[in-house]
């Protein structure tokens, strides 16, 4: 096993730097770019492993995809051309490819096997499969096609009205997928607001769609065609330097070009009720998304609640915000985060695993996490339990240890940010 040990950063963080591409951005503009007429560009995109994954389903489905250090050229022939995959699609640890993958494979006219690693073996498809099943989806697996592999007799599909009973992203972004290759129009409820991304994309591959609110209206039997597109930075990554900035003494750092879309940016909602000193300037727009540079010294925090409508909008945020909250006065609530459990681990346990490893004051819920703070953290051996996530939440909690964390698995990082130890020594210099 890949293990690293860390030390604290004794003199604070300094600098700046430009964390990697918005994962969820980058999945769908292979996707649509794939899908499309034409040749299409997509540039700053995230060289993740899951994103890998996408980009090796479309390559199994005969699309040519050019990479390019963080660039890609993507040279679709249009939905009439793809091909049959012959041998199963693995999607290895991504959720995102695995769902959105889901409502196009569902939709193509040939048949699909499809696999996931042991931890995306273990998480719900059938989120997806039932309102995929709604507009005429043959999708046969285990317990009822609830987990992968997968396997999809592609046919077309009829469009539906089609009511969510998750808040999801994932599965709203299935069904729009299945939406626009099925026939006849097709009407997704969301049960809360969710990230928009995929609405966002459409257009810009001029494909039609109207948002109104929670409800989404997509006519059928449309092509997309090319597109550039320039993924902003992930604000999802970025939050592991706001709260490393935050949490060491005496550190000043600014992180650029993170994208700061209103449907993910409560964290920084978050830290600043928590009285974070975060300023964000250069604002602008990359592509049709808002962006601008996020500049954290080191705060004093307080305690925050945090529940319902925000948890969609800082879902992948909550385990470094937890550690956050082990060094702010008072205590934290965080509630409705049911979700954390079917991640690539339960967040839920894991996080209070490694914060209670470390010395923090932290209690497990059913639905989320109750912290009390301030409590110093001392060194310790951390898993990573395969998840990014958990595995850079530990490190950053290296960083205001009194003595060395060794981290387990420090490889599963690669998943969404594989320059992230290159980065936290760019900052620890
Ligand atoms: O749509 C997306 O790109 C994502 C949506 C979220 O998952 P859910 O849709 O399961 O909430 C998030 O946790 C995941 O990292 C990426
Ligand atoms: C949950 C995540 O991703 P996915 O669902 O794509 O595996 C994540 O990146 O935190």
């Amino acid at each position: 096993m890949s293990t690293i040990e860390l030390h604290p950063a004794r003199r604070g963080l300094h600098g700046t730097l430009q964390v990697p591409g918005d994962k969820s951005i980058s999945h769908r503009a292979v996707i649509f770019s794939a899908l499309a007429e034409g040749t299409s560009h997509v540039y700053n995109f995230l060289t993740g492993e899951d994103c890998l994954r996408t980009v090796e389903a479309f390559r199994r489905l005969g699309v040519r995809i050019d990479q390019s250090d963080d660039s890609l050229t993507i040279y679709g022939q249009g939905l009439n051309q793809l091909k049959e995959a012959t041998t199963p699609i693995y999607f290895g640890n991504s959720g995102t490819t695995a769902r959105l993958m889901s409502g196009v494979l569902a939709a193509l006219p040939c048949f699909t096997v499809a696999y996931g690693d042991e931890s995306l073996a273990k998480r719900p498809m059938d989120r997806v499969v039932v309102p995929l099943e709604q507009m005429g989806a043959k999708i046969y697996g285990r317990e009822h096609a609830a987990r992968l592999p997968l396997a999809f007799a592609g046919q077309k599909l009829t469009g539906a009205k089609v009511n969510l009973n998750v808040k999801s992203a994932q599965v709203k972004s299935a069904v729009l997928l299945a939406g626009m290759l099925a026939d006849g129009e097709t009407t997704v409820y969301e049960k809360g607001i969710t990230r928009n991304h995929t609405e966002m994309l459409m257009p810009q591959y001029g494909i039609s769609i109207k948002t109104e609110g929670q409800t989404h209206t997509i006519p059928g039997n449309q092509q997309p065609v090319a597109a550039d597109i320039h993924v902003p930075g992930d604000i999802s990554s970025a939050a592991f330097f706001f709260v490393a900035g935050l949490l060491t003494k005496e550190s000043d750092i600014t992180i650029k070009n993170v994208g700061l879309n209103s449907s993910r940016d409560g964290i920084i909602t978050a830290l600043k009720t928590m009285g974070a000193d975060l300023t964000i300037s250069n604002q602008r727009s990359v592509g049709h998304e808002p962006v601008g540079d996020v500049t954290v010294r080191s705060s004093s925090l307080k305690a925050v609640t945090i529940e319902g409508d925000l948890i969609a909008n800082l879902i992948d945020e909550i385990p470094i915000l937890a550690l956050a909250a082990t060094q702010a006065e008072g205590t934290t609530i965080i509630k409705d985060a049911k979700e954390l459990r079917v991640k690539e681990t339960d967040r839920i346990a894991a996080v209070a695993n490694n914060l209670t490893a470390l010395g923090a004051n932290v209690k497990p819920t059913e639905d989320g996490l109750i912290i009390h703070g301030p409590t110093p953290l001392a060194g310790c051996v951390l898993p990573s339990f395969g998840d990014h996530r958990i595995g850079m939440m530990s490190a950053v909690a290296s960083l205001i240890t009194e003595s060395n964390v060794m981290i387990e698995d420090k490889n599963c990082i690669n998943i969404s940010y594989p320059r992230f130890f290159d980065h936290l020594s760019q900052v620890m210099k």
